[in-house]
């Protein structure tokens, strides 16, 4: 006999996405603090970049045609009429015969058209000698060859690197608007769990699970809100998840999930869900006993307490919708790895094994971490998950593998 009604991680994933509703909410933010963030709308610049015509080189602001001819035989003598000093708008105006001393990315002055390289000439008093012909904007950035006003810097949907970063400042754009970090609330369920700063007493558990999908949800780009260790009393949880789903765009709860007279979240989810509770199982190891439920607009998870489970069905089901609210498509980065050996699992189930690469004669091999989904450990070995598909019994040594990296 079976309490779980399973479902497919297929048919899981349809039931999650047509109950959540898609609700990118946005908010304006310090440019300083883009980076990972995903612009909400086009951002356009107001200002030119670079701002004016400046100089690549430090040499000689010019006109080109009076270096034409010049060479190392016969270099052209033009009059030193004054200097740009940088950051300075030059009032020079240069005529022909008239060369500019200029620094790199000095303002090119008024009348000159190039620039010759200091190498290229000798300056004797108020006369520079050239020995190079250049031809007109030579050694010059154009005003606004970088990016013109109006133009696009980033376009909506875009995920700020450091280098978008770079540019929104340097164009003078102190505020982006982004999309919003959800907040994630977590519960942990357990009469048996203490707080990490707790003294251990015998039959007791310390809580991993807070930790770790706190930072699960940090990775995904997310705010984590905890909500404590809650006991397994179903008023006491429902109580804490009803107080927590105010403040959060998503509720998840580590526990109490299975079938144990005090695994009280199902009873509590359907009792507090305002749909029925719409997973219960899925056909996946580590992790058949998870739930989930809505209630209102907000996505109310139950996920498998052993903090193996609770970490992969975090990353398959709960971490993707959150990252989809951030506008960011969940690309998990995998590598391809030669299967280490014969293993076996079980069919009906679709199978997620922890494995470590290591690099082997021909490219990476993936090594299975033997062990149950309560050891922690076998996470913190491993590097990476690598999926048994529902239909298959196992998978053989050799065969190609893509390992989710963690
Ligand atoms: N009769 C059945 N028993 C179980 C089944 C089943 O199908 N039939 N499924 C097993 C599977 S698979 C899993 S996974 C667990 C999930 O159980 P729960 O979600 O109810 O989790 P708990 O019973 O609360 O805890 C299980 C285990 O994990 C430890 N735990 C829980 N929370 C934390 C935490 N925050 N930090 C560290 N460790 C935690 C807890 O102490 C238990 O040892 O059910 C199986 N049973
Ligand atoms: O889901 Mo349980 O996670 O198979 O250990």
């Amino acid at each position: 006999m079976d309490f779980f009604e399973l479902v497919t991680s297929k048919e899981a994933y349809q039931i999650i996405e047509s109950n959540i509703k898609l609700n990118k909410k946005t908010e304006q933010i310090r440019v300083t603090e883009g980076l990972d963030r995903v612009a909400a709308c086009d951002i356009l610049t107001a200002e030119d970049l670079p701002a004016f015509t400046k100089s690549t080189m430090d040499g000689y602001a010019v006109q080109a045609e009076d270096t034409f001819g010049a060479s190392e035989e016969q270099p052209q003598t033009l009059d030193i009429i004054g200097e740009v000093e940088m950051g300075v708008k030059p009032e020079l105006k240069l005529k022909a015969g008239q060369a500019v001393e200029i620094p790199t990315g000095g303002m090119i002055p008024d009348g000159a058209d190039s620039v010759v390289m200091v190498e290229k000439t000798e300056a004797k008093a108020d006369e520079v000698r050239v020995y190079t012909s250049v031809s007109p904007g030579a050694n010059i950035v154009q005003k606004g060859s970088d990016i013109r006003q109006g133009e696009t810097v980033v376009s909506a949907d875009h995920r700020l690197r450091p280098q978008d970063v770079g540019a929104l400042a340097g164009l003078g754009i102190a505020e982006i608007e982004v999309y919003k970090k959800p907040k994630v609330g977590i519960i942990s369920t357990g009469n048996e769990l203490i707080s990490l700063d707790d003294e251990l007493k015998p039959g007791q558990t310390r809580d991993i699970n807070t930790y770790s999908l706190a930072s699960l949800v940090e990775r995904t780009g997310a705010i984590p809100v905890q909500g404590g260790i809650i006991e397994d009393n179903a008023e006491t949880l429902k109580q804490a998840l009803v107080e927590l789903a105010d403040e959060v765009d998503f509720l998840v709860i580590s526990g109490g999930s299975s079938v144990g007279v005090k695994d009280v979240t199902y009873n509590v989810l359907e009792e507090v869900g305002t749909t029925d509770v719409l997973i219960h199982g899925i056909a996946i190891k580590p992790g058949k006993p998870t739930l989930f439920t809505m209630l209102d607009d907000l996505p109310v998870y139950g996920l498998p307490g052993h903090p193996v489970s609770v970490m992969v069905t975090f990353k398959k089901f709960v971490a993707p919708y959150i990252k989809h609210q951030m506008g960011i498509e969940d690309s998990p980065s995998t590598v391809k790895a030669e299967f280490e050996q014969n293993i076996s699992s079980d069919p009906g189930r679709e199978d997620y094994l922890r494995v470590t690469l290591q690099e082997g004669e021909s490219g990476l091999v993936a090594k299975p971490v033997r062990g149950e989904s309560s050891l922690i450990m076998t996470m913190v070995e491993a590097d990476g998950l690598v999926k048994v598909p529902l239909a298959r019994e196992g998978l053989t040594a050799g065969e190609e593998v893509k390992v989710e990296l963690f």
